[in-house]
């Protein structure tokens, strides 16, 4: 089975270059100041020169205004805008009418009662993301906490979109992640860094290893 991954939160030419020689499919870039991982957009446009054909630059935005968006989608070519935030399905929906681009939504999942959400934005958007739900008062962060949930949650469940699996991912346990859930594609941030916001070239090319032997 091959799995296809994205490495999100890249901000540095040497790990976004490990994630595509490694055979990452889809790199990302964090326009979402809070986060350790937030990129300048002209920085981000610099690093999209790098991503070669095939590889999809995916921009990450948590409860983006269509000025940020402008903003963002103006200066870097992106190929598929993630929503990590609370965002509704009629605000997914108009975010994709008015940029033109594919839509991810994260799902956070912290029991089965939050998979419903899915099937809400599966209405609206192209694909989606399971990512662990934020612990109330811990994490500071709306996603990107290296937290994971409980796969069997998704065990022998399917979905109207395709998916991504993420939330705490790591090289050593990408292959139970994906035993027990089935994704076919996964997304990690935390799991390839050896501090908050910086990527490790090494661990990133560990977890695309690691992948590359399921
Ligand atoms: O990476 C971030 O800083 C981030 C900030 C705000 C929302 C989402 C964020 N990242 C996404 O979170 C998940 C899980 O990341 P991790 O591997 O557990 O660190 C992943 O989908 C990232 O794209």
């Amino acid at each position: 089975m091959s799995v296809a991954i994205k490495i999100c939160g890249l901000s540095e030419p040497e790990s976004l270059r490990a994630a595509v020689t490694g055979g990452a499919r889809y790199v990302g870039f964090v326009f979402y100041p809070p986060s350790p991982r937030s990129v300048a957009p002209a920085m981000a446009a610099e690093l999209a020169r790098l991503v070669p054909t095939g590889v999809r630059a995916v921009g990450l935005f948590v409860d983006p205004d269509d000025e940020l968006l402008e903003h963002v989608t103006g200066q870097v070519p992106l190929d598929l805008i993630q929503l990590h935030g609370r965002e509704e399905p009629r605000r997914i929906a108009a975010i994709k009418s008015r940029f033109a681009l594919p839509v991810m939504k994260a799902i956070k999942v912290g029991g089965p009662e939050d998979l419903a959400a899915a099937l809400e934005a599966a209405e609206v958007c192209d694909r989606l993301l399971f990512d662990a739900k934020p612990p109330p008062k811990v994490a500071a962060l709306p996603g990107g906490n290296g937290i994971a949930f409980d796969w069997t949650l998704l065990k022998g469940r399917t979905w109207p979109r395709p998916w991504m699996l993420s939330g705490g991912l790591t090289p050593d346990n990408l292959a139970d992640a994906v035993a027990t859930t089935g994704a076919s594609e996964v997304d990690v941030s935390s799991g390839v860094e050896d501090r908050p916001g910086h990527k490790d070239p090494e661990l990133v090319r560990r977890f695309l290893q690691a992948a590359a032997g399921l």
